[in-house]
C-alpha cells in the first residue's frame, strides 16, 4: 500500500468509529495514482425520533456564528480550540467582514440519556439582505433557536426572524446570549422576550456563546423541546432542494422529506423533468462527508451529473418513474434592487458569464437577465433583496471568480400602466415592470406610474427621534406608528419608497443614532407616482445609457449632480460642449465646457515626424476609448464616473 499517498478527502470523523466504513478508489491524479480513502458514514440506524433539524437565526453579530462553533466543539465535530471563530462563516467575504452571508449546514452527533442523536444545524445570516437565507433555512428544519444579544436586547431582526419562524411553524427555543459582558440586561431581555414573544421566563437559557458557558444545555433542551421531523422512509422518496453551489460540479443541498436515496438512483425533477443519477450522498460535519445514503428527516447534500443550470431552489426530486406530490416550496422574496454588471475587459464576457452562472447557483435571491449597454458591451441586469446584498454579490464575483467589474447606480423596478391598443400589443401587456431607464415607454403613451413601497421598521435610542422623523420626512416617508420598546428606545414603523431607501438611507440612520439605529423592512406593494425619465443630453444628443428614472421631486438633484460630474470628466474639445438634464423638453441642470483646439505637435519642433507621427497615434488609441455623442469625444470614464454607484 503507498501509505504516504494516501490523501484524506474529508476531515476525520470524531464520534463513534463504528459508523465507517472505509472504501479505497484508485484515481489518476496528472502522473501519480494515488489511493483515496473515502469515509462513508452509515446513517441509517438515526430513527428520525434521533434526528433534530433546527437553525439558529438571530439581528446581526448576536453571536449565531460563535454558539455554531461551540455545538460543533461540544458535539467533538470539530477539535476544541481558540483558533474556532465562525468556522461555518466559510466564505472569504464572510470572513473579511465578520458577517454571515450563506446559511450553512453542520450535522452533528450528540449521545443524550444513553441514546446518539444525530442534530443538524443551520447557521443562517442575520441581516435582512439574506432574508432569502433564512427563509430557506426554516424550510429544512423543525425548530429553532433564537438568540438574543443581552447587551442589545430584542432588535428588528429578531422580530422579523421569529415571526418567520412562526410562519414556518417551527418550535422556537429562546436563549439570551452574551451574558458575560458586563452591559449584559439579562432581566431586561427576559422581559422584552416574554412580552414580545410570549414565552415563559423558566424557558429561556441564558448562555455566554464565547466562553461555552450553558452552551451544553442547549443540546440537550435542543433533543427535549424541538420535535423530530415528521416523515417516513418506507414512503416514496421526496427531496426538497434548498440549496446548492459549485465546487468543481454542482453541489445539491437537500432535506430528504420521505424515502432514501443512495448513490446509483435514478431521479427526476418534479419542476423541469429532467432525469439524473445520483453520484455521491453526505452531509456536512463541517466539511463535506459522504455517507451511503440519506434517510428522511436528514439534511445533506447529493451530488448528480446535473448541469449548473439544472438546479433549481425549491424543487422537489423524487425517483425516476414514481410520481410524488410537490412539496410545499418558500417564498422566494422578488428582488428590490436593481444594477447593471458588465466585465471591464468586453473580450472576457463569456468567463464572466459563467462566473455569474456560478455564482447565481450560490445566491438565489438573485435575480439574472441579459443585457447590453451602448457604453459596456454585452453584461447583465441583476436584481437583488438590497443594497448589501448587491455589494456583497459583487465582492464574490470579483475576490472568488477573479472579475474585474462595472456595476451601474442601483435603482428599483417601477410599473407604468400604457394606453392604446397597438402599444399594448406591442408591449405584450398594458401594465409594464421596468428597471432599465433604456426600456421606459414614451411619454405619451403612459397612464399612470407606480413606485414600489416598503414598510420599514426603525428601532432607535428615543433621545434621537426628532432627527430621525425629519430623515424620514425628506425621504417622502409616511408615519404608520410609534411606540416605546423600553425607557430608551423607540420603534418607528413608516411607509417609505424603495427608491428613496437603495442608496444611502441606513448610513445616514447609523449616522443619527450614532451606531444604535436598527432598520429592517418589508415590501409593501406599489403606489402611484410621479415617476419621470431624466434625459441626459450632449449637444443635444441623449446619452441613453445616462438616463435615470426617478420621482419628479428628485429629478433636479440627480440632474445636477450628473451634469457636474459629466463636466470634471470630459476635457475641452475643438466644440462648445453643453450638457443637459431634461425631463421633457424642461433644462433642470446645465453646465458648458468652452471650446479649445489641442495641437499635439505644439510642442515639437522642426521636423520632428517621427515624434509628430507617434503623439498622432497615441492619440488616436485614445480615441477609441472614447464614445462619440453628437461629434464630441466623451471618454468612457466619464460615463462610467456617473454610473458607478454614488449617492445622488
Ligand atoms: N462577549 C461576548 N461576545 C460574543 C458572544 N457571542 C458572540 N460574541 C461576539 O459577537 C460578535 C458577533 O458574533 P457572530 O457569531 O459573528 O454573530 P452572528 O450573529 O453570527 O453575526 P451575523 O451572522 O453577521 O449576523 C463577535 O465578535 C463575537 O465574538 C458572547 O457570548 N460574549
Amino acid at each position: 500500500m503507498y501509505l504516504k499517498s494516501i490523501r484524506f478527502l474529508f476531515t476525520p470523523y470524531r464520534t463513534s468509529p463504528s459508523k465507517i466504513f472505509c472504501r479505497c478508489q484508485h484515481v489518476q491524479t496528472q502522473d501519480l495514482v494515488v489511493e483515496r480513502v473515502y469515509r462513508q458514514l452509515k446513517l441509517g440506524e438515526y430513527e428520525t425520533r434521533l434526528i433534530r433539524n433546527f437553525c439558529i437565526i438571530a439581528h446581526i453579530d448576536h453571536g449565531k456564528s460563535t454558539l455554531a462553533d461551540r455545538l460543533l466543539e461540544i458535539t467533538g465535530t470539530i477539535p476544541k480550540s481558540k483558533e474556532n471563530r465562525q468556522v461555518l462563516d466559510k466564505l472569504e467575504v464572510e470572513r473579511e467582514r465578520g458577517i454571515t452571508v450563506k446559511a450553512a449546514a453542520a450535522s452533528m452527533f450528540y449521545e443524550y440519556k444513553n441514546e446518539k442523536y444525530l442534530l443538524n444545524l443551520i447557521d443562517t445570516p442575520g441581516h435582512v439582505d439574506f432574508s432569502t437565507e433564512v427563509a430557506r433555512s426554516l424550510s429544512a428544519c423543525q425548530g429553532a433557536i433564537l438568540l438574543v444579544d443581552a447587551s442589545q436586547g430584542i432588535q428588528a431582526q429578531t422580530v422579523a426572524n421569529f415571526l418567520l419562524a412562526c410562519d414556518s411553524f417551527l418550535e422556537v427555543l429562546a436563549v439570551i446570549n452574551k451574558i458575560d459582558l458586563k452591559d449584559a440586561k439579562i432581566n431586561k431581555t427576559l422581559e422584552q422576550i416574554t412580552k414580545e414573544f410570549g414565552i415563559p421566563n423558566e424557558n429561556i437559557l441564558k448562555i455566554s456563546a464565547k466562553h461555552g458557558t450553558n452552551c451544553t444545555s442547549i443540546l440537550d433542551q435542543i433533543i427535549e423541546k424541538l420535535p423530530p421531523p415528521v416523515c417516513d422512509r418506507q414512503q416514496n422518496l421526496r427531496l426538497l432542494v434548498f440549496d446548492s453551489y459549485y465546487e468543481s460540479c454542482p453541489i445539491v443541498i437537500v432535506a430528504v422529506m420521505d424515502g432514501v436515496i443512495r448513490p446509483g438512483d435514478k431521479i427526476q425533477s418534479k419542476l423541469t423533468t429532467k432525469t439524473y443519477t445520483v453520484l455521491e450522498t453526505g452531509i456536512f460535519a463541517p466539511e463535506r462527508m459522504r455517507a451511503e445514503a440519506l434517510y428522511a428527516g436528514q439534511v445533506g447534500y447529493v451530488i448528480c451529473d446535473t448541469k449548473i443550470s439544472d438546479t433549481v431552489v425549491g424543487d422537489t426530486w423524487h425517483h425516476l418513474g414514481i410520481d410524488v406530490k410537490s412539496l410545499t416550496s418558500f417564498k422566494i422574496p422578488r428582488p428590490m434592487v436593481f444594477a447593471g454588471f458588465y466585465p471591464i475587459d468586453e473580450s472576457n464576457y463569456n468567463q464572466f458569464e459563467q462566473s455569474i452562472e456560478r455564482l447565481s447557483l450560490n445566491d438565489t435571491g438573485v435575480r439574472v437577465q441579459t443585457d447590453s449597454n451602448p457604453a459596456f458591451g454585452k453584461g447583465f441586469r441583476l436584481g437583488f433583496l438590497g443594497l448589501l446584498h448587491m455589494e456583497i454579490y459583487s465582492q464574490r464575483l470579483q475576490s472568488e471568480f477573479g472579475q474585474q467589474i462595472i456595476t451601474t447606480i442601483p435603482g428599483v423596478a417601477y410599473k407604468c400602466k400604457i394606453i392604446g391598443k397597438d402599444n399594448i400589443k406591442q408591449h405584450g401587456s398594458d401594465l409594464l415592470l421596468i428597471s432599465d431607464s433604456m426600456k421606459w415607454p414614451d411619454t405619451n403613451i403612459i397612464q399612470q406610474c407606480y413606485e414600489p413601497m416598503v414598510l420599514g421598521q426603525i428601532v432607535s435610542p428615543t433621545i434621537c427621534s426628532l432627527p430621525l422623523k425629519i430623515l424620514c420626512t425628506e425621504r417622502r416617508g409616511v408615519l404608520i406608528e410609534e411606540y416605546s420598546i423600553d425607557e430608551k428606545r423607540t420603534l418607528f414603523k413608516y411607509k417609505l419608497p424603495l427608491a428613496e431607501i437603495v442608496y444611502d438611507f441606513f448610513d445616514q440612520l447609523k449616522q443619527i443614532t450614532s451606531g444604535y439605529g436598527t432598520f429592517d423592512y418589508e415590501d409593501s406593494d406599489y403606489e402611484a407616482a410621479n415617476i419621470v425619465k431624466l434625459k441626459i443630453l450632449i449637444n443635444q444628443e441623449s446619452i441613453d445609457e445616462l438616463a435615470v428614472l426617478c420621482h419628479s421631486a428628485r429629478a433636479k438633484a440627480i440632474g445636477q449632480d450628473i451634469v457636474s460630474k459629466l463636466r470634471e470628466n470630459i476635457d475641452r474639445q475643438q466644440y462648445k460642449i453643453t450638457i443637459q438634464a431634461c425631463v421633457h423638453s424642461h433644462v433642470l441642470a446645465r453646465e458648458i465646457i468652452q471650446p479649445y483646439k489641442k495641437d499635439v505637435g505644439a510642442k515639437l519642433y522642426g521636423g520632428d515626424k517621427t515624434r509628430l507621427m507617434k503623439l498622432l497615434k497615441r492619440q488616436e488609441e485614445g480615441k477609441e476609448r472614447m464614445r462619440q455623442i453628437a461629434n464630441i469625444e466623451v471618454p468612457r470614464q466619464a460615463i462610467i464616473s456617473v454610473l458607478k454607484r454614488n449617492k445622488s
